[in-house]
């Protein structure tokens, strides 16, 4: 061990057992004072021991605490230079040398921690009865100002206590909730308890460089689906056209849209319809997202349509500044630009990419897609088929029998036993022991899309 882990070991911050009342916490009784050696040292020597090569490796290097104080007994001006030794022989001799021939002497310094001081974690710690410290809470997901854990039984009677120790100790939140077992099987949002702070569901998070406005108990929302949002935002490219059909509040409608995408949106919620549109406006994309609220399969169904018939206007690049914008509407009335011949070129009038994110049953919806392209003025646009980007869970780990199990499942929906084309298949996360999301990525076979029947 080396000399300098050696010389800190002895201070032991760990927070004092605590015996007073779970809720609310009795703060004061988390003070603990370490006594700890400090050399002490005139004011214009504070630096050269802080910063030489010898003594710096010797300092208390607590988080928080500053390595230098004044000094009670010296009204002159002397300072105590905190360390992390508690006795002058744990220093090294040319260490010992240069605190003597510097300093004028050494004290000892009582440093006192309280209830400030410590993580959350640590003080749920010292809270909480031994056998139930190995797999304690040591953190939360965060949406807007809301922290929200998964409680385990044993830990529901210490609830108030964990929701009061994240709330303090993290300045964003404003609120925690306990995720409750209940998911709401449709919309697929947590039921949740609120464990300390305001009721305030309404969030505002930001993911993706958007800014997403939600109430957090009435719709769905993941953030560990960052990753894969902007997986998909990713693949599509500005100026395709992106088709989701259980859209939510907009993760992949609107990041894709602000790239340049345009966006037809849906979700059957009417509360996630309502922010769906709010974030449209919010993060002004309304030109390039139509939103919708109906049966996933209704929307599949119409969306082909809806498209061809209203196409979006042709991609002329990047979104635009306001301020260019507004000079090009003034050299369009001038008559400098003719808006009306560069729109109507290449109107984008067909569907790129589809993503389907209910990975419970968007599989199911496949069938759907049989014979959408059964009208031939619609299929003329299609010379290339959509991509279809299907979430779904299965119970097989082995990634090849997951490939299988999920392949199965999307070649029986869509009624073809033919391989898919520019199949990929991607993990998405573990959701629950035993339980794997998957993303299926392929391209919608054209006897599926044109079947007549
Ligand atoms: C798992 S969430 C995904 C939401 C969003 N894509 C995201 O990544 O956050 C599935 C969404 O599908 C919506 N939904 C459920 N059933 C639906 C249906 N039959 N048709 C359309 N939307 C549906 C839910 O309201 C929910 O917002």
């Amino acid at each position: 061990m080396s000399r300098e882990l050696s010389s800190r070991s002895h201070l032991d911050t760990t927070p004092p057992r605590y015996n007073g009342p779970l809720f609310p916490l009795d703060k004061s009784a988390f003070q603990k004072t370490i006594p700890v050696l400090a050399t002490r040292v005139p004011a214009h020597h504070t630096s050269f021991i802080l910063h030489s090569d010898l003594t710096r490796k010797y300092l208390i290097g607590l988080p928080k605490v500053r390595p230098v104080v004044s000094d009670p007994s010296a009204p002159d001006g002397d300072r105590l230079v905190l360390l992390g030794v508690s006795d002058p022989a744990e220093l090294s001799p040319e260490s010992l040398q240069l605190m003597e021939s510097k300093g004028t002497g050494f004290t000892h310094y009582n440093v006192v921690l309280d209830y400030d001081y410590w993580t959350a974690s640590e003080l749920l710690q010292a809270i909480l009865p031994e056998q139930l410290r190995e797999g304690a809470p040591v953190g939360f997901a965060a949406t807007g100002h809301i922290a929200h854990v998964n409680l385990n039984d044993e830990y529901i009677p210490y609830k108030k206590t964990i929701g009061q120790l994240f709330l303090d100790k993290n300045k964003t939140i404003k609120t925690v909730v306990n995720k409750l077992d209940n998911i709401d099987t449709q919309f697929r949002f947590f039921e949740m308890e609120v464990i300390a702070g305001n009721p305030d569901f309404v969030v505002e998070h930001h993911e993706s460089d958007c800014r997403f406005t939600f109430d957090f108990s009435k719709v769905y929302w993941n953030s560990r689906l960052h990753t894969e949002h902007d997986r998909i935002v990713q693949m599509v490219q500005p100026g395709e056209v992106l088709a989701d059909v259980f859209a939510g509040v907009g993760p992949f409608a609107i990041p894709a849209a602000k790239k340049g995408c345009a966006v037809m949106a849906n979700d059957l919620n009417p509360v996630s319809y309502t922010y769906l549109c709010q974030n449209i406006k919010d993060n002004e994309v309304t030109d390039e997202v139509r939103a919708f609220c109906e049966d996933g399969r209704d929307f599949i169904r119409n969306v082909f349509t809806r498209v061809h018939d209203t196409p979006f206007p042709a991609y002329t690049g990047p979104k635009l500044s306001k301020t260019a914008l507004r000079k090009l509407q003034k050299q369009a009335a001038r008559g400098k630009v003719d808006k009306e011949t560069s729109a109507a070129q290449n109107t984008r009038n067909k569907i790129d990419h589809f993503v389907m994110n209910l990975p419970d049953t968007a599989i199911l919806f496949l069938d759907t897609f049989r014979g959408v392209l059964a009208d031939k003025a619609i299929r003329e646009a299609y010379s290339t088929m959509p991509m279809i980007h299907c979430h779904c869970f299965t119970r097989e780990l082995e990634p090849e029998e997951a490939e299988n199990d999920i392949r199965q499942r999307v070649e029986k929906a869509l009624g073809v036993s033919v391989q898919l084309d520019g199949v990929e298949l991607r993990k998405v996360r573990s959701v629950a022991p035993g339980k794997e999301m998957y993303c299926i990525s392929f391209r919608l076979p054209s006897e599926v899309a044109c079947n007549e029947e």
